[in-house]
């Protein structure tokens, strides 16, 4: 069963631009999904969807099985966690923060996990007493990151969240989300822009274009991309094999 899915699902934004139209697909658990697309083509605001952050114009989503009608938005996003690519901190510490989601539901805040999680992040030197607004805005991305894993969603719906991290801590946080898909304890669908992160993270793309969805293995993507428009962006970035241009 798959454990996210979405049918003929339709987006028009304010001033009536319909940023996609009927698509369709789903991600099996535990999945990882690299949401691939040219500037401006709705990618974030699928993710969005995705966690009921916003509504579709047509179409349904289903979360487990069950329609989103069926479920309260807060326990939906609590198993599909919306991961910002601007992380917002909570007014407080760094540990006010991280145990957000034990406090909010009532379950004792693991104190083990979050730090075993703070150094997989490449920060086990924070003070978890330091304001976590003084955080610089890759620690504050790492927190919050490390913040939604502490809820334990069984979808991440991760928006860039490495755009402003280094090298060193870009891949440590690549390392720890694909370690968790690998054991089976997250499903992973990521926006980026970066195709190398994409072609590490993921086994397959949905590729998103002048308003469809194109959905295929990630290495069949960069080699064989499924449409012109898949063609002609990788060629942009320097990405189509085919022609010679580049690749790891
Ligand atoms: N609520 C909204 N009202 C009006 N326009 C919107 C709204 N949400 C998104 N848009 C517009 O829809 C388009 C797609 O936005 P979105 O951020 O989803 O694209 P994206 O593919 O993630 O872009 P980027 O790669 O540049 O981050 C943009 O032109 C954006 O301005």
């Amino acid at each position: 069963m798959s454990i996210l899915a979405f049918t003929d699902l339709t987006k028009t934004v304010a001033g009536g631009r319909t940023l996609f139209t009927r698509i369709t697909a789903s991600v099996e658990e535990p999945e990882s999904v690299a949401l691939i697309a040219p500037s401006g083509q709705g990618k974030s605001t699928l993710l969005r969807l995705l966690a009921l952050l916003d509504a579709p114009t047509a179409g349904e989503l289903r979360l487990e099985g069950k329609a989103a009608s069926g479920w309260q938005p807060q326990s939906w996003r609590r198993r599909a966690a919306y991961v910002a690519q601007q992380s917002v901190m909570l007014p407080g510490s760094v540990a006010h923060n991280l145990s957000t989601c034990s406090r909010l539901h009532d379950t004792p805040f693991d104190r083990e996990l979050a730090a075993r999680l703070m150094e997989a992040v490449s920060l086990s030197s924070t003070d978890w007493e330091k304001n976590a607004d003084e955080l610089s805005g890759g620690e504050k991305q790492r927190v919050s990151l490390v913040r939604s894993l502490l809820g334990e969603p069984a979808v991440l719906l991760l928006d860039e969240i490495t755009a402003s991290l280094d090298q060193h801590c870009k891949l440590a946080v690549e390392k720890l989300l694909t370690e968790m898909q690998a054991a089976a304890k997250a499903t992973l669908i990521w926006v980026s822009h970066d195709l190398e992160q994409a072609r590490r993270v993921s086994s397959r793309v949905w590729f998103l274009a002048d308003g469809s969805l194109a959905d295929c293995g990630t290495e069949d993507f960069f080699r064989r991309p499924p449409s012109l428009a898949a063609e002609r962006f990788l060629s942009r970035q320097g990405r189509n094999e085919d022609a010679g241009e580049g690749g790891p």
